[in-house]
């Protein structure tokens, strides 16, 4: 696990992006692993920036998100489909096609699932993951109690989660209750993790996390098995750490 620690949101961003590009310049036909919520937005400020100012090219790049609401068409608002067409893909040279969210509103959700995971080994798995993190640990939307070999599944949402994404509806019971996510088995096939965790109301997860404990009442403990995993935090963050890791 390699930890940096910056100043604020901005520099995360920014080192993030740094990371991202790097990747690009390695290989220009690289799978990415994207992420939605508020903490990835500066991320992908920067990686339009890096665009037009640093001529980085996603021609030959494909995406794979990590989840999507169950029950949101990709055009709804709220969906992380629309997310991701509206902060990222619409202003950067990626072809639309080769951008995959799951499909919120496929029947049977089961076949989404698959057809998910299938797509993630054929494409994938990704050569660089973007992760946040759910004050309760949750990565993507597996929440606690997910099960280490969980591959792409429907999940209920819990309330904690329901409560904390409801400030971007106008009505709490807009929220969706279920959404299709990766599970912690897909996630860890990814050659690169990166983990961003920026603010207050992140330090007791980023402590929790760095506590190194690997339980499945946290799920993104299990980031400990990984080899490759980059944790970039922000002073606020990582506040109430006190016994730093090396
Ligand atoms: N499914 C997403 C996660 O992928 C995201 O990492 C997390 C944190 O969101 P935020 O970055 O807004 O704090 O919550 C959402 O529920």
């Amino acid at each position: 696990m390699k930890l940096i620690c910056v100043e604020n949101y901005e520099e995360m961003s920014s080192k993030a992006a740094q990371l991202v590009e790097q990747q690009i310049q390695r290989d220009d036909h690289s799978v990415l692993g994207l992420a939605t919520g508020s903490t990835p937005l500066g991320l992908y400020e920067k990686l339009i920036q890096g665009v037009k100012e640093r001529n980085i090219s996603y021609k030959h790049i494909r995406t794979v998100n990590l989840d999507e609401y169950r029950g949101l068409s990709g055009d709804h608002p709220n969906s992380y489909r629309y997310f991701m067409n509206e902060k990222l893909f619409q202003n950067i040279d990626i072809m639309f096609e080769n951008t995959y969210v799951p499909n919120g509103k496929a029947v049977p959700v089961e076949a989404e699932c698959q057809r998910y995971e299938e797509l993630i080994d054929k494409i994938g798995p990704p050569d660089l993951q973007i992760l946040g993190m759910g004050m309760n640990g949750h990565i993507g939307f597996n929440e606690p109690g997910t099960p280490e070999t969980s591959v792409t599944h429907c999940v209920q949402l819990e309330a904690s989660t329901r409560n904390s994404n409801a400030r971007f509806f106008s009505d709490r019971d807009e929220v969706p209750t279920h959404a299709i996510t990766m599970g912690i088995q897909s996630i860890l096939k990814s050659e690169q993790i990166v983990v961003l965790a920026s603010g207050k109301n992140k330090a007791q997860a980023v402590k929790r996390f760095l506590e190194g404990r690997i339980s499945t009442d946290f799920p993104a403990s299990f980031l400990w098995e990984h080899n490759h995993v980059t944790l970039i935090v922000d002073k606020d963050a990582y506040s109430l750490v006190t016994a730093k890791e090396e």
